[in-house]
């Protein structure tokens, strides 16, 4: 057991939104999401709508569950012997709830998956932010084992060519869904969740270079995975300087808070206008095809192109591909090694190179009043 590949750490956990299961589950799971972050009400009532036509489910909570059956399987099939745990932000099972059963299964150091591929808020500072808030919760009811959990949460893997070489696959099979005539001219338009402009401004570490520039982090990183996605399409199609562009979905709070733009919609009718044949939207933003993508993409965008008579296809997600599986082993055994100071190679395509391991003080800063943060340089409280 000492020389175990994964050593320091004892087990995995997968952090993720969460979503409802049920009608009765809509308006809670709205609440805990939005609780103190000024969404206006109109806009959660529209919501609400999208999960209500879904029959109040969101496929999010399936999707994970798939996901960790994966990851489990992949590091079983090369006998490494590292326990998978999952808990959400939003919905049950309740990040706290999977924490204190970590710490009664006797587990000190874990490592955790976030289900988010790039620098944001969101995706990043929020969930150190949760892992800080269920920590400190654990200490103060005194769980059994709490007050030596320690929490290093793995890198972002945007760059990751087991993140992006799906997209790849799955961008090239929407192509082919396309009608024969209007395939090779059409356009690529990578889609992720729009953000406030000036959460995106400051997005990243404070000495990452795209930081402090427009869209920070979170653009330059998408914009990486778009241009490493488009190349190796050109590459298997044949077909040069097809157009591609980064645009967004899914933007909520108040019409007066400038947020990233264009949106898919606006996009659809822009390039439709300028005579584009056909589009494929490619979700580069999420890791799975949950509410966003099935209802901001599959339902809404898809009408607006019928409407237009502009023909559409929507490229799967990474989901749980075995290439994904495989790359957060690697990333999981990678951080070990370097715990035990070793130097492990740090695999990423592209220019911008490997993510940092732990987020410094300021990294992808809240809007609002700082809340402290777990798994990073500002969490002075570990062990
Ligand atoms: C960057 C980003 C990601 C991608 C990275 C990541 O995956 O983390 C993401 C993912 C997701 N967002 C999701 C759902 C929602 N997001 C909302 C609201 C917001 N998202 C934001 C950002 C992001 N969100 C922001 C800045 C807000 C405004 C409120 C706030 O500042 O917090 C709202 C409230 C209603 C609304 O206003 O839309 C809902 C219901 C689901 C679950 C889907 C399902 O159920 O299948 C998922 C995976
Ligand atoms: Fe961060």
């Amino acid at each position: 057991m000492s020389d175990a590949p994964t050593r320091p750490y004892e087990a995995l956990l997968l952090l993720s939104f969460g979503g409802p299961e049920g009608p009765e589950d809509v308006v809670p799971f709205l609440e805990n999401v939005t609780r103190g972050r000024g969404i206006p009400r109109e806009r959660l009532a529209e919501v609400g709508q999208h999960y209500f036509r879904f029959g109040g489910v969101s496929p999010i909570n399936a999707q994970n569950r798939v996901l960790l059956d994966a990851l489990r399987k992949d590091l079983a099939e090369q006998g490494i012997d590292l326990p998978v745990y999952w808990g959400n932000r939003n919905w049950a099972p309740y990040l706290v709830d999977t924490l204190r059963e970590l710490a009664a299964d006797g587990h000190r150091r874990v490592l955790v998956l976030a289900t988010s591929a790039y620098a944001n808020y969101s995706g990043c500072r929020q969930y150190r932010e949760n892992l800080a808030a269920a920590l400190t919760q654990l200490r103060e009811e005194g769980a059994p084992g709490a007050a030596g959990l320690r929490l290093d949460k793995l890198r972002h893997f945007y760059n990751h060519p087991g993140f992006v070489r799906p997209m790849v696959d799955h961008t090239l099979a929407a192509l082919a869904e396309l009608p024969e005539g209007v395939r090779d001219g059409a356009r690529l338009a990578f889609t992720t969740h729009s953000i406030p402009s000036a959460l995106a401004d400051t997005s990243g570490a404070p000495g990452d270079p795209a930081r402090g520039r427009p869209g920070g982090a979170y653009v330059a990183q998408h914009l990486e995975t778009a241009r490493l996605v488009a190349e190796a399409v050109a590459e298997a199609t044949g077909v040069a300087g097809r157009p591609w562009e980064l645009v967004y979905q899914s933007r909520s709070g108040s019409p007066q808070t400038p947020w990233l733009e264009p949106d898919i919609g606006d996009h659809l009718a822009a390039v439709h206008a300028a005579g584009a044949p056909a589009v494929v939207m490619v979700p580069i933003g999420f890791v799975s095809d949950h509410m966003e993508v099935v209802y901001d993409l599959d339902t809404q965008a898809k009408e607006q192109a019928e409407a237009l008579g502009l023909p559409v296809s929507r490229a799967r997600t990474v989901g749980a591909d075995p290439r994904f599986a495989a790359a957060v082993r690697d990333l999981v055994l990678e951080r070990a090694a370097s715990a035990r100071g070793e130097r492990p190679e740090r695999c990423a395509l592209g220019a911008l190179g490997p993510s940092h391991d732990l987020c410094p003080t300021d990294c992808c800063p809240a809007a609002r009043s700082a809340l402290p943060a777990a798994a990073g340089e500002d969490w002075k409280d570990q062990p």
